[in-house]
């Protein structure tokens, strides 16, 4: 784990006049890999007018009649353009990609993408960040601002096409990158990670615990959810670094934490006949129904106790299994022995 404290920028103070943020050492670890980006990025930065930090983001924030930061929107922007960097790398932004950026704010990840070569479809709920964010880009080409909600928003009738007017090449996937609002990482999470077919790769920032939770496919820990199988069916999580709470303006009473999902292709999906019955047995209201609860008891509104004790024999597993002992291969095979019969 690699944690950005060294990046932490001055404590945020939104006056017209700023403090200098603070500069820390270089940054470590594997959150900057590969070095080749993040070294572009910087150099490309610091010859930018307002590129982004401490002072561009107030001062964006200030340029719009003060606007107030909205906390029903999860408004904690980035003060650091070296975490946005960081996130750019993660998802490997190059020239000629097309990037989905949920929530742009003041455009300061934008810019990194937009500097990495890429085109920039991005989706913002707050009207006055979406025009901000519009204004400030206007000369370029290679974004496109669509002020809606992320969570209602058509991603196959208003992304795809826009993909695929800018790939020639058909095989080419698309990347998601943001800094989420943390109140709707759940939803955003189950609404991508099945959509193999049009992103190759989902960066995300989270909060710390939830990107610690979705990355960690372990069994037998209390955090073992049915997202967690959710996850590892359609993806292949990986933690990258945590992200200090004071690198965001208003500063958020958790760290933040960047994760990386590498989207599966429809094939590569665990052997199941239908995901929807897949995953209406592993569901709080079956067998995770009451964590602590046998899957011969849990899962009884589809098969007898015997049936379901057969079925765990036959995958090698005590008859006395629980769902916390059960890995995403395990709950495939259980699913075929008992619904797919
Ligand atoms: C954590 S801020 C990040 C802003 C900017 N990317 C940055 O790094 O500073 C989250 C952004 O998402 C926007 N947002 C909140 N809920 C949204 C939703 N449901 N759909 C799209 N954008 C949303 C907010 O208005 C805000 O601009």
């Amino acid at each position: 784990m690699v944690a950005l404290t060294s990046l932490s920028p001055a404590p945020p103070r939104p006056s017209p006049t700023p403090a200098p943020p603070r500069r820390g050492p270089p940054p470590r670890g594997r959150a900057y890999s590969p070095r080749g980006v993040i070294l572009r990025a910087a150099a490309v930065a610091d010859a930018m007018p307002g590129a982004d930090d401490y002072h561009s983001t107030i001062r964006s924030l200030n340029s719009r009649g003060r606007h107030v930061p909205r906390k029903s929107l999860g408004q904690n922007y980035m003060l650091n353009s070296k975490v946005n960097e960081a996130l750019a790398a993660a998802a490997g932004v190059e020239e000629g990609d097309v990037v989905l950026e949920i929530g742009p704010g003041t455009g300061s990840l934008t810019a990194v993408l937009l500097e990495a070569g890429a085109t920039v479809f991005a989706v913002e709920k707050d009207k006055h960040m979406a025009t901000l964010v519009k204004d400030r880009f206007e000369s370029t080409e290679r974004l496109k601002v669509i002020e809606e909600d992320i969570t209602k928003f058509h991603i196959r009738s208003h992304f795809l096409p826009f993909m695929k007017e800018k790939y020639h090449d058909t095989k080419k996937r698309a990347k998601v990158v943001s800094n989420l609002p943390f109140n709707v990482s759940t939803e955003v999470v189950k609404l991508l990670l099945p959509m193999g077919d049009i992103f190759s790769v989902v960066v995300l920032m989270l909060q710390d615990e939830t990107a610690a939770r979705l990355a960690d496919s372990s069994i037998q820990t209390p955090e073992y959810r049915p997202i967690n199988v959710f996850v590892n069916f359609y993806s292949e999580p990986e933690y990258k670094f945590r992200v200090d709470r004071e690198n965001f303006f208003p500063r958020p009473k958790v760290h933040g934490a960047v994760i990386s999902f590498k989207l599966k292709n429809v094939e590569e999906y665990p052997p199941v006949g239908s995901p929807k019955s897949f995953f209406s047995m592993v569901s709080v209201n079956s067998a995770f129904n009451g964590k602590r609860k046998m899957l011969r008891k849990s899962l009884q509104h589809l098969c007898s106790s015997p049936e379901i004790e057969a079925a765990l024999h036959k995958i090698g597993l005590p008859v006395t299994a629980r769902p916390s002992d059960l890995k995403l291969d395990d709950f495939v095979r259980l699913h075929s022995h008992l619904v797919e019969v």
